[in-house]
Order: structure tokens, then C-alpha cells, then sequence
């Protein structure tokens, strides 16, 4: 077994060389999928992340749900590795954070029980659910005051066998990993 930090390193790197036409079929595959899950529909609330180059590209889905009349609610990150969602409008501003996404500047604040469903980021997932972060604990540490639906998209070349990094008790494990080499898991 790997450390967190090693396998880390290794999927990222994995996801910055794969090709383009690859990365943009897939993604469309996942959103499309996504789209199908009784929960996304159903959901009048969305958390999902503004994406940054290497992962998911999120604004398509975005944009998706905003046009069926979806409120989402972007992540804003505070002190002490904590976070809050923010409601994306058309006025929305931005500002960049060290880590390099775009967060609001400012915005209506809704609570973790507002939210219908998450979409959560990372780096690598198991089939099982098991995910791999960028190693702030920001989701782990939100969204275990979080109760509804926790899903998580995964490129092929995201998804690891289990036993490849250590679990710890804090980590939150998703309930769907939409992916495309099985059926919808879980
Ligand atoms: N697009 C996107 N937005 C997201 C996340 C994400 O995974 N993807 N997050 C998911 O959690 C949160 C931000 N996650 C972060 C994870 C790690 C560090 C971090 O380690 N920062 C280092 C400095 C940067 C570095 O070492 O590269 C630090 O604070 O010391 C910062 C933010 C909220 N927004
Ligand atoms: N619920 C929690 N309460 C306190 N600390 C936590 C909690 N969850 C995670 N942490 C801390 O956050 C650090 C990073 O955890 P981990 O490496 O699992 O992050 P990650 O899941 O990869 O990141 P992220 O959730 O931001 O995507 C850990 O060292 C841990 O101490």
C-alpha cells in the first residue's frame, strides 16, 4: 500500500497526460449518466465544485442544471480548512485562491441542509466508494455535517483497486461513483 500522498501525486499526474479527445468523450459519458440518477433530477439544490484544468470540467453540468432551473451552490473555503456553499448567480464575482480555483467573493450562504445533492471532487475513487481528495480534508471535514446524497464522477483512469491508499476514520465515503465500466454501483 501507498500513502495518500504518493498516490496522489501518481493520479494527478495520470490525469494531466490523458488526451483530450479521450477526456472530453468521457466526460460527456459521466454528465450524461449523471444526468439519468433519479437524485440529480429530483434535486432542487446542487453543491459541485468550479473546476480547475486537470479535473472534471464541471461548467457544462453546471450550466446544465441552471437551465432546467437548478440553484447550485459553489464551494467558498474559510479558515481552518472549513467551507461554505455559495449560490452561483449571473452577478456572481470571483477571485482565485492559492490552490488555483475560482471562488465567490460573496453570495447568498446555504447550509448543508439546503443542499439536494453533492457532487464531490477528487483525485482517485474505488468502485466501492472509497475517495482520494487533494489532501485539505475540506470535503471530509464538510460533509461529515452533511446527510443527503454524495456522488462523485470518475475518468477510467481515476478509478483504483482498493487497498491502494489507507483508509482513515475521517474519511466520508461517496454513494455513487458515476463512472463508465460498470453499472451505477451501490
Ligand atoms: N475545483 C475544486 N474546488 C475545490 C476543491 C477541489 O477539490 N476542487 N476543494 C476540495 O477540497 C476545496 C479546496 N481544496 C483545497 C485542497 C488543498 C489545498 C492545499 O493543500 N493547499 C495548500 C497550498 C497549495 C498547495 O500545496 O498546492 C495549503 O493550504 O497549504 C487547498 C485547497 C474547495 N474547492
Ligand atoms: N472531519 C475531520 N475533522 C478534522 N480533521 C479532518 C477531518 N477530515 C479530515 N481531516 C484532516 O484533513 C487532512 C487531510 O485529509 P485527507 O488527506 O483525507 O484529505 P482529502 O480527503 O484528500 O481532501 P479533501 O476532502 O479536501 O478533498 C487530514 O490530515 C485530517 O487530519
Amino acid at each position: 500500500m501507498y500513502s495518500k500522498k504518493e498516490m496522489r501525486k501518481a493520479y494527478i499526474a495520470r490525469l494531466q497526460q490523458l488526451d483530450l479527445n479521450t477526456r472530453l468523450k468521457e466526460e460527456q459519458a459521466l454528465a450524461s449518466r449523471l444526468y439519468d440518477q433519479p437524485e440529480w433530477f429530483g434535486a432542487k439544490v446542487i453543491g459541485i465544485t468550479l473546476s480547475q484544468s486537470f479535473e472534471i470540467n464541471t461548467a457544462p453540468i453546471i450550466l446544465h442544471a441552471r437551465h432546467k432551473g437548478q440553484t447550485v451552490v459553489v464551494p467558498r473555503t474559510l479558515p481552518e480548512r472549513k467551507m461554505e456553499f455559495v449560490v452561483l448567480t449571473e452577478s456572481t464575482e470571483f477571485s482565485e485562491t492559492q490552490f488555483g480555483v475560482l471562488e465567490p467573493v460573496k453570495g447568498e450562504v446555504l447550509g448543508p441542509d439546503d443542499i439536494d445533492l453533492m457532487v464531490v471532487p477528487g483525485v482517485a475513487f474505488t468502485l466501492s466508494g472509497n475517495r482520494l481528495g487533494f489532501g485539505g480534508g475540506y470535503y471530509d471535514r464538510y460533509l461529515s455535517n452533511y446527510d443527503g446524497p454524495k456522488f462523485a464522477m470518475a475518468l477510467n483512469t481515476q478509478i483504483a483497486e482498493e487497498n491502494e491508499w489507507p483508509t482513515d476514520t475521517f474519511d466520508i465515503p461517496m454513494d455513487k461513483v458515476i463512472n463508465l465500466q460498470d453499472a451505477i454501483n451501490k
